[in-house]
């Protein structure tokens, strides 16, 4: 008899940790474990509860939806709840799901839906006379937080519905997954690690972690997909069945991926499930499984709910991809801000549809961490299926002469002492002038999409450039010419001709993007946007001292930091005025945002908390329009204290103390004139271009590898 006081303890840590795993996944968009081993841990307590349901402990996380609400957001309850799924990890696990099924709807003949499983973020819409009026997220399944601005910035994401096919309930729910496609959530990686930030562990996380965000113009530029996979409504049953309704939603307009089969036998079912193993590594959006219904609609109501999910779907869960390789070796990337990235380098593994060669390794900690040497055989891991890392040593297996990994002192290509600034991860290679890989890092940036997007001048030719030292700095590329470049290897007349009429054209590239193109350490390509529209002048900006550049929306004390170190480096004040010389722009041109009245003429305001009618940034832009300023902090000059929900308190009591007056947004609303509408960020940097615009870079982005009739269909 095993000991109840043992089995008692087990399932209370059990319970406890699971609370907290749940808290950090849904809260803080962090995985502490890989789901699988999360899912292993519930089916143990739920296996303990079963065998000693006296032992259960009242809210436990078997009987309830894991989520929670942020308390950043308004919230809203759901009109029918959003549970979770029920997990399969077996054949033998469907076939029993298919029992229950079969038994509960009494030898009545049924079909199923097979349907991906998107790893994303729940969402709730809802839509009432065509209109898209709410998004709500699925929170503790009862209530969720209500992020219709955020969600109103998705671009397949219908705002009205066509009258197209089947008439349309009144008022109706639309169920779905919000995600981040794979290539936007490389992009973002890829440009977290050359500003030396921490990478988003998997496009789920980050796509949770960015619905999240108060300003809706940041929630824009991630671009964010949705796919819609159910339908409620009072009188849902307009459509017979799930597969009905599905066309429905198609027909109104609303994303429904294709993928999607209906199947009359769980042959049927095992066949998607195997068809769909390898072949989901060819979609652009994570999936982690196969979500199989039962189709009929008045079959689902007799199946019923169990507390925490319905009775007639389940979530087929793949196994995580691993293998097991040996590490052949370690090397050290410099990024282009200095800091250097250790990168494991594999015998060629194949892993989730791809041969893995390299794995990030992370940094030093990491490595400690592992206790991993060199010869190792070690077990790697496509988290979130994505990046490939190592997540442990085969001990057994350790070659006797396997090497301790010595982490160098010194940057492996300029050979000056490695610094690790406190509170980082990372160490960094402080030579930030003439270390060769940071040059030519920032080179690249430089000439890259999303900045100067030079043509014919790409990442690779401009890296070979900098290898034969014809150019260090942005501004060397302006000194190029036809006579320099004439007589390069694989360089002909025509690609020289076509490189310096690109040169010449990337001078009429707006200041936003030179901004961002300059690769200062955490200005990306939104804070370049909003430093460009508030500064209008590189040379406003460069004036700015670090506490005015924290002021500005959207622009914490980091990067503030950062720009101010950056703008203070005689190098880069040379840059610039090289620049000037060359006749890039950098000036917002054109007229600044029309002002819309001077009614808050000589008011300060600053805004704390969140506002139900406009988002945050709205209220900053509508200020601004109306001659008002915006500041950073309370003081005895303030004029007002703006107070949305959940302000502070530490705020409230210091206005008080100050006799600042505090009033709420719609006091706010009611000083300026009625009517009077807000310029989008995207309209007040629109006003300021020259002719060229922006590149196709807001389309959904192309296939990342292989199979582009697959990505056709899907989307
Ligand atoms: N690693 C950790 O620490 C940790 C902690 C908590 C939860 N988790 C993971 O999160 C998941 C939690 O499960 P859950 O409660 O969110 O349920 P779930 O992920 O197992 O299934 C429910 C969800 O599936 C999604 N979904 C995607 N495609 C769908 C489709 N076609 N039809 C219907 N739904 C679809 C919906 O968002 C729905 O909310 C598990 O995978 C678990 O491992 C991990
Ligand atoms: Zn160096």
């Amino acid at each position: 008899m095993p000991d109840p006081n043992s089995i008692q303890h087990r399932i209370s840590t059990l319970t406890a940790h699971l609370h907290h795993l749940n808290y950090q996944y849904y809260q803080n968009d962090v995985s502490e474990i890989p789901d699988q081993e999360f899912d292993q841990l519930l089916a143990e307590l739920q296996a303990l509860e079963e065998d000693h349901p006296a032992l259960a402990l009242a809210n436990s996380p078997t009987q309830r939806v894991g989520g929670t609400i942020t308390k950043q957001f308004p919230t809203a309850p759901h009109k029918y709840p959003m549970l979770s799924l029920g997990n399969a990890y077996s054949e033998a696990d469907l076939r029993e799901f298919d029992e229950r099924v079969r038994k509960g709807l009494e030898g009545a003949d049924f079909a199923y839906v097979c349907e991906m499983k998107f790893d994303g973020v729940a969402m709730s819409l809802t839509y009432e006379q065509g209109q898209l009026t709410q998004g709500v997220t699925r929170g503790d399944g009862t209530r969720g937080d209500v992020v219709t601005s955020n969600v109103r910035t998705i671009k397949n994401l219908p705002l009205h519905l066509r009258a197209a096919g089947p008439a349309q309930p009144a008022e109706f729910e639309v169920r779905g997954e919000i995600f981040l496609p794979l290539p936007v959530f490389d992009d973002l990686n890829r440009e977290r690690e050359q500003n030396g930030e921490a990478l988003l562990a998997n496009p789920r996380n980050a796509a949770s972690g960015t619905l999240k965000l108060q300003d809706s113009a940041v929630v824009a530029a991630r671009r964010l997909r949705f796919f819609a996979y159910s339908f409620l409504s009072p009188g849902r049953n307009v459509f017979p069945s799930h597969s009905a309704a599905l066309a429905a939603l198609k027909a109104w307009g609303l994303p429904v991926s294709d993928t999607w089969r209906r199947c009359t036998s769980l042959e049927q079912v095992l066949d998607f499930i195997h068809t769909w193993e390898k072949k989901r590594f060819e979609l652009p959006v994570a999936t982690d499984g196969i979500v199989i219904k039962v189709d009929d609609f008045q079959q689902q109501e007799v199946l019923g709910f169990t507390a925490k999910s319905p009775r007639w779907a389940i979530a087929y869960k793949y196994p995580a991809e691993a293998g097991r390789t040996r590490l052949n070796d370690v090397q050290y990337q410099v990024g282009r801000t200095g800091a250097v990235t250790p990168v494991a380098i594999l015998t060629p593994v194949p892993l989730a549809g791809t041969i893995v060669r390299r794995a990030s390794l992370h940094n030093a900690n990491q490595i400690a961490a592992l206790d991993l040497r060199l010869g190792d055989l070690v077990f790697v891991e496509k988290g979130g299926e994505i990046i490939p890392k190592i997540t442990g040593v085969d001990l057994t297996a350790r070659p006797a002469d396997s090497q301790p990994i010595r982490y160098p002192t010194e940057c492996p290509a300029c050979g000056t002492p490695l610094l690790r600034p406190e509170g980082e991860a990372h160490f960094r290679c402080p030579n930030d002038t003439a270390c060769p890989p940071q040059l030519r890092a920032r080179l690249e940036h430089y000439v890259s999409r999303k900045a100067l997007n030079i043509d014919g001048l790409g990442a690779e030719t401009v890296g070979r450039f900098a290898e034969l030292g014809l150019v260090r700095t942005p501004a060397d590329i302006y000194e190029l010419t036809a006579d320099k470049l004439t007589g390069l290897e694989r360089l002909g007349e025509k690609s020289i001709q076509n490189l310096i009429s690109g040169i010449e054209a990337s001078k009429q590239v707006p200041f936003e993007r030179v901004l961002f193109g300059l690769g200062i350490r955490y200005v990306g390509e939104t804070v370049a946007e909003k430093l460009a529209v508030h500064y209008r002048t590189i040379d406003a900006l460069l004036a700015a001292s670090a506490p005015e550049l924290a002021a500005v929306p959207e622009v914490g004390g980091v990067i503030a930091e950062s720009l101010a170190a950056w703008s203070s480096q005689i190098v880069n004040r040379d840059l610039v005025e090289r620049l000037r010389a060359a006749g890039v722009q950098l000036a917002l041109t054109g007229e600044a945002p029309q002002a819309v009245s001077d009614r808050l003429a000589g008011l300060t305001f600053v805004l704390s908390g969140v506002f139900e009618q406009h988002s945050r940034e709205e209220l900053q832009q509508l200020i601004g329009q109306h001659g008002g300023k915006i500041t950073g902090s309370i003081s005895k000059k303030l004029s007002y204290l703006v107070a949305g929900d959940k302000m502070g308190p530490a705020k409230r009591e210091k206005a008080t103390a100050l006799k600042v007056p505090i009033i709420s947004e719609t006091d706010l609303l009611a000083m300026i004139p009625a009517g009077a509408e807000s310029n989008s960020a995207d309209e007040a940097l629109e006003a300021g271009r020259t002719g060229e615009s922006e590149a196709a870079s807001e389309s959904f982005p192309a296939t990342p590898s292989g199979s582009p009739g697959q990505q056709a269909s899907l989307f």
